[in-house]
């Protein structure tokens, strides 16, 4: 199964060049075993995810999805292999230093804070100067149609708002990488398609380079720029979505 690359426009090669801000991540060989268990949980694999792509990691329950996501994260070590950010070796960085963001569900908002206190809460921790901060917050706010309940609670809000609360509180911390785990899985189906349509506005408004784990081959060929399939903890292809249906057939025929 081959690769794409991803074409490189003059922008990137300009940015690459000048040494900006890019996100790149390479996962090296990566691999990963929980402890008192028999065959490995991920094989060894693997990946590069270009500057701003949006990469999906589809696969069934216990593919090996979570397990990725959480050592891309910090949250678990590898048995083997590398993770790269921008080219820096973050394999055995703590998790506050890598730059990867995990967008959570809604009910992490906190509930005694407006929204404009939610957004800002991490920018504050991290130390950013207040006019940063409010800048962020209304940038994002503004491009999501959430400036007129900044001073509002979570509690007043419908479960829609909170959600793409929670959305955007990962997105205005403007991270290196965006990881989202399953997001709309909770959510009722009328929900599920506004989310789904707002983490890829969101996404590409901000050009974040995004890891999105989900079961639902739909929502993968809506959201990524490229699927990664997993089956049974290997990393089986990478395509684009076009050819999403011919590849999970082949895996289909394969597996019967
Ligand atoms: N804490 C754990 N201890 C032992 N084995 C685990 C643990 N978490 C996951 N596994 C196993 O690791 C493998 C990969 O699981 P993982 O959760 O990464 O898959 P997934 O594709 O994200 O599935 P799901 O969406 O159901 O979480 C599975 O075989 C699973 O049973």
């Amino acid at each position: 199964m081959t690769e794409h690359p991803r074409q490189v426009t003059d922008d990137q090669l300009l940015t690459n060049l000048l040494g900006g801000n890019m996100s790149t991540v390479s996962l090296n060989g990566l691999s990963h075993a929980y402890e008192n268990t028999v065959s490995p949980s991920v094989h060894p694999f693997n990946l590069f995810i270009d500057d701003g792509e949006f990469l999906v990691l589809y696969g069934p329950s216990g593919s090996g999805k979570s397990t990725i996501l959480r050592m891309l994260h910090g949250l678990e070590a590898p048995k083997t292999g590398t993770i790269l950010i921008d080219g820096n070796d973050v394999t055995h960085a703590a998790v506050n230093d890598r730059d990867v963001t995990l967008a959570l569900e809604s009910y992490a908002l906190y509930p005694h804070m407006s929204v404009r206190d939610n957004l800002g809460f991490a920018l504050r921790v991290d130390g950013l100067p207040a006019e940063e901060i409010r800048d962020r917050v209304e940038s994002v706010t503004s491009k999501i149609g959430l400036r007129d309940i900044l001073d509002d609670v979570p509690g007043d809000l419908s479960a829609l708002q909170r959600q793409t609360i929670a959305l955007a509180r990962a997105v205005v911390r403007q991270p290196k990488v965006l990881i989202m785990d399953e997001p709309v899985v909770n959510l009722v189906p009328e929900h599920q398609a506004d989310t789904l349509r707002l983490v890829k506005d969101l996404q590409q408004e901000f050009g974040l380079t995004t890891l999105y784990a989900t079961a639902n081959l739909e929502d993968a060929k809506v959201l990524g720029d490229r699927i990664a399939f997993l089956d049974h903890g290997r990393l089986i292809g990478v395509e684009k979505p076009e050819v999403a249906e011919a590849l999970v057939a082949s895996i289909s025929d394969v597996d019967s």
